[in-house]
């Protein structure tokens, strides 16, 4: 079911450390920062030839990753981002498979404007995995 790894996210406590690190130390080619309001992210892209990493910055009061920097204050990975290419049939399976879909269930339009849906970590080995319509 699952296809390409669309991104790698890194979770980071300041996201322009962290962007410049990948853009002069690494010599990668990365994105403007981007406010995810409906996700109470930031996000920067780093394109790899084969695939991307996300950093992550917090943003707002009520941001999913702000009990994760607490835990890390260093940043650390955050989740894998799989493309699938049915997102209703993907859910609709994984839910019959008794894999818990976070949120209300109902995919959000993610950082690529495509539809996103997340899974509990504690069902995939301790891994948050976010699926994207391919
Ligand atoms: C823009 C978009 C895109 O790319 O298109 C994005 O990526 S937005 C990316 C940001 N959005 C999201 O992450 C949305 C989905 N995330 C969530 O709903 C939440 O962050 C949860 C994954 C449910 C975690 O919620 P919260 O931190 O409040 O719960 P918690 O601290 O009580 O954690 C419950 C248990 O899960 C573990 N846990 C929490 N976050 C984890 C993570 N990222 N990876 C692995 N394990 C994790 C904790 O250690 C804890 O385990 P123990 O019980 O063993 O201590
Ligand atoms: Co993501």
């Amino acid at each position: 079911m699952i296809g390409k790894l669309n991104h790698v996210a890194i979770a980071v406590p300041d996201l322009k450390a962290a962007a410049d690190i990948y853009r002069n130390t690494l010599g990668a080619k990365v994105s403007a920062e981007e406010e995810q309001p409906e996700h109470g992210v930031t996000t920067v892209f780093i394109e790899l030839p084969n695939t991307k990493i996300e950093l992550l910055g917090a943003l707002g009061e009520n941001s999913p990753i702000t009990k994760f920097l607490e835990r890390n204050p260093g940043g650390g990975i955050h989740h894998l981002c799989y493309e699938v290419d049915d997102i209703m049939t993907a859910r609709d399976k994984l839910v019959a498979d008794g894999i818990r879909v976070l949120g209300d269930g109902e995919p959000k339009t993610g950082a690529h404007g495509k539809p996103v849906l997340f899974l509990h970590p504690k069902d995939f080995s301790g891994t948050l995995v976010e699926l994207e319509q391919a």
